[in-house]
């Protein structure tokens, strides 16, 4: 990174103001980084295209087409027009160098260079793809970081573009290699002959260890997308409970309307809010009842899907009208129970109504037993169930308890969904799974490459041709997360591996 003074007018152009303070940064072309890989067991493989490399390397013979980072030099603002502190213009390209030594004081009357050129958008990113500095998860990664809008979605991005996924997924596929080459030199040369017994053995325990670290990645409770897109988090009830109040409360501010008239809020209300550093996409919806009106008909039922499509939910629940015996015409308790998944998460409201003191020893958790029939783990184990908290007591009018459930939603969240712990399906904690998968493609991808390894160990010995096509479709898959699908690596580890003809 260097310091100017200043800058060549063309340069400038860009930034809507000048500033004191310019820094440009440059990097050769990608191909000058890139190192040559000479292996001498490798070179003896050779092939029609090292040939044609060797003869385009020496005096007369053709040359290899240049690509557009050897040819042209890029260039752009890469700090916010206007709001940047200081201006950096970044520089890459073969005349990257000579760019900066031209503007370096004292300043010289401003130079010409025929292959400079504005940059593209993601340019620079591309060529250091193309140059091999970056991976497909570290590209992806970058371009998440600059979308975060949470704390959640900052560290998961920042993880990616460090490289974390690359390397995982980097590892998963030497793995996969090294046991397609086992099974390669079984083809070649049969076990018990040129090479030692056992080793399509080894490539299956290679191959099972693989497989079950990939179906870690996929059991991930799809965390990794879901920080990426926004939770889903619908807030359904009873008509009047106070669920719109919930929003507004959660929103800060009088997103929807609320009155004391049942069946107030109609069609579904979304909001994107930051709830513990994580994105949730929250959804008020219309109070849950029997009715003749076509509009709410219509409004209930799309509060059904929304619930139904929705990661997560909260219930609001008046707990005057929970602690009131039910009046025996009244079917309305039934059309929230019906909604009720693992998932759900109660807020029991208006306890103003009550009279409650803070102390007051009403358990939530009690309460929320009484109301629903007992989960199938509790009751099998026969014990006081270990889930942790799903129901709270309020009063989103005077603000009583409205922090603890906060705070305590927050947290079950983070539990569920954060990158630092997981729950089951019931919100009791699991085993963590480390989040690979972040988009839906990469999950494709690994999916297909759990199927080949799956076929993979169908096979026996004496199917070794076929055994070797699923770990080359495998490693393809796994390639194609990264962007890494050089074929070529399998005859390095080939060699690297095998003492052949001992
Ligand atoms: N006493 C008391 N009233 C509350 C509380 N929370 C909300 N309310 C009132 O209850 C009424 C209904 O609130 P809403 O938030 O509109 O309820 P809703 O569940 O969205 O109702 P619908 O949209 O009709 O389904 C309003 O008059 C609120 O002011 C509370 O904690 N205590
Ligand atoms: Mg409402």
């Amino acid at each position: 990174m260097f310091t100017l003074n200043r800058l060549p007018p063309s340069l400038l152009h860009r930034s809507p103001k000048a500033r004191p303070l310019h820094t440009l940064t440059f990097s050769p072309p990608s191909c000058i980084r890139r190192t040559t890989r000479t292996s001498p067991l490798r070179s003896s493989c050779s092939s029609n295209f090292r040939r044609h490399q060797r003869s385009a390397h020496t005096s007369s013979g053709p040359t290899l087409p240049t690509s557009d980072a050897q040819k042209s030099t890029i260039y752009a603002l890469s700090t916010p027009p206007g709001r940047g502190g200081v201006g950096i213009i970044r520089i890459s390209g073969p005349d990257a160098l000579q760019v900066w030594r031209k503007m370096r004081p004292p300043p010289t009357p401003t130079p010409t260079f025929p292959t400079l050129r504005p940059a593209a958008p993601g340019e620079f990113t591309r060529r250091a793809f193309l140059g091999g500095r970056l991976d497909l998860t570290q590209v992806e990664g970058l371009k998440d970081l600059i979308d975060a809008e949470t704390e959640g979605q900052r560290r998961l991005a920042v993880r990616a573009a460090e490289g974390e996924v690359r390397a995982q997924l980097s590892n998963l596929r030497k793995d996969v290699v090294h046991a397609l080459a086992q099974v390669e030199a079984l083809i070649d040369f049969g076990e018990g002959e040129e090479i030692e017994e056992g080793v399509f053995e080894g490539a299956r325990e290679g191959v099972q260890k693989v497989l079950e670290t990939v179906r870690g990645y996929l059991d991930d409770h799809r965390r990794g997308e879901l920080l990426r897109s926004g939770i889903k988090l619908a807030i359904f009830g009873p008509p009047n409970a106070g669920k719109s109040s919930l929003l507004n409360f959660l929103a800060q501010r009088e997103a929807a309307i609320v009155t004391p008239i049942p069946g107030t809020t109609r069609d579904i209300l979304s909001l994107s809010l930051d709830i513990g550093g994580l994105p949730v996409i929250i959804s008020d919806t219309a109070g849950l009842r029997k009715t003749e009106d076509v509009v709410e008909k219509i409004g209930i039922e799309r509060a059904r899907q929304a619930v139904q499509n929705a990661d997560i939910s909260i219930c609001v629940l008046s707990l005057a009208d929970i602690l009131s015996p039910p009046s025996p015409s009244s079917t309305d308790t039934d059309h929230w129970r019906t909604l009720v998944s693992p998932a759900t998460f109660f807020l029991l409201n208006k306890s103003d109504l009550l009279l409650l003191s803070p102390t007051s020893s009403l358990d939530p958790e009690r309460l929320l037993k009484s109301l629903l029939p007992p989960s199938p783990v509790s009751a099998r184990q026969g014990t006081e169930s270990t889930d942790p908290q799903k129901a709270w007591i309020a009063s989103l009018s005077s603000g009583t308890g409205t922090q603890a459930f906060l705070n305590g939603f927050a947290a079950a969240l983070n539990a569920r969904y954060g990158l630092s712990a997981t729950a089951d399906d019931a919100g009791r904690a699991t085993e963590l799974n480390p989040v690979v998968i972040t988009r839906a493609r990469h999950r494709d991808h690994l999916k297909a490459a759990q199927g080949h390894l799956e076929v993979f160990l169908e096979y026996g010995p004496n199917d070794v041709v076929l055994a070797a096509e699923e770990l080359r479709y495998a490693a393809r898959a796994i390639g194609k997360v990264t962007g890494a699908i050089d074929v070529e690596d399998i005859l390095d580890a080939v060699f690297r591996d095998f003492c052949i003809g001992k």
